[in-house]
């Protein structure tokens, strides 16, 4: 059966217009996202995957080009989509889960409920005995779990990730990617990851988007899906997949 398609971008466009010269970050992008998927997008760096992921967050708006969700137009930001951002974008003043629970404040959902669903996240990402913690106490991989915590609390449809790893010490990094996945098995929900990290893609993607170099177009899609999990670094099939996107991707470079 054929899964159902909930985002779709339709010949999505950006340039930046300046004093200093224009910039065409995106060129033409149209991709669909099935429901509950790990898509990952994949491309090297500056070639526009962040302007891609904002105009999806509605943060960013498109210069040409249409976003449908559920089948129906959108247009800037949508609760049904929540972002987990490189920096975590933590309030250094506030506890792990008054920062896990924010956006349910803001919602004005009643502090009982807001703590029972935040504390649900927290457990899930595997922050239980932290929620007093303030950020400066806590590791970049911890901070990072806030943020996942924090996302998923507002219930979104769609979580866009903008390498949220990419910051990390590489031991970590591997341990959150892990992690990632565990939260997304457990609580499945339609993930968008961006990273510039073709290991990365390959470990986490059903499907994995490859962009040119900017201004960014889609250049190839892998389908991943049958790439058993846990996937093993070491595979056969894993590094032959790896070795594949690092060739197109050297070819692009050229
Ligand atoms: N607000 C802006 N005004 C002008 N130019 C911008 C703006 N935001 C991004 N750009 C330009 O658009 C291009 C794409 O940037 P973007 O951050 O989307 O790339 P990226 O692929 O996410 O890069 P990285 O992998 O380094 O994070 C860059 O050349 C950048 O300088």
């Amino acid at each position: 059966m054929e899964e159902k398609v909930i985002l779709e971008a339709s010949h999505v466009a950006k340039t930046f217009f300046s004093s200093k010269g224009d910039t065409d970050a995106i060129e033409d992008v149209s991709i669909q996202v099935r429901e509950n998927e790990f898509l990952v997008l994949l491309g090297p760096g500056q070639c526009g995957k962040t302007t891609f992921l904002n105009i999806l967050a509605g943060l960013v708006k498109p210069t040409s080009g249409s976003l449908k969700l559920d089948g129906r137009e959108i247009a800037g930001r949508d609760q049904r989509i929540a972002m987990v951002f490189q920096k975590t974008g933590l309030y250094e003043w506030k506890t792990a889960m008054e920062n896990a629970e924010l956006g349910l404040k803001y919602r004005k959902v009643p502090k009982a409920k807001r703590r029972e669903i935040a504390q649900k996240y927290l457990d899930l990402v595997g922050l239980h005995g932290f929620e007093n913690a303030y950020p400066h106490a806590l590791s970049g991989g911890m901070k990072q779990r806030v943020g996942i915590a924090r996302a998923y609390t507002a219930n979104p449809e769609i979580l866009l990730m903008d390498e949220p790893f990419g910051a990390l010490d590489a031991q970590t990094r591997y341990a959150m990617e892990e992690e990632i996945l565990r939260i997304w098995e457990t609580e499945k929900r339609t993930v968008i990851f961006v990273t510039n990290n073709i290991e990365e893609a390959v470990t986490l993607g059903d499907r994995v988007i490859q962009f040119t170099e900017r201004p960014a177009r889609v250049k190839r899609v892998y389908d991943l899906k049958d790439l058993t999990r846990p996937r093993s670094h070491v595979s056969e099939e894993f590094l032959r997949i790896r070795q594949e996107i690092a060739a197109n991707e050297e070819l692009m470079l050229e």
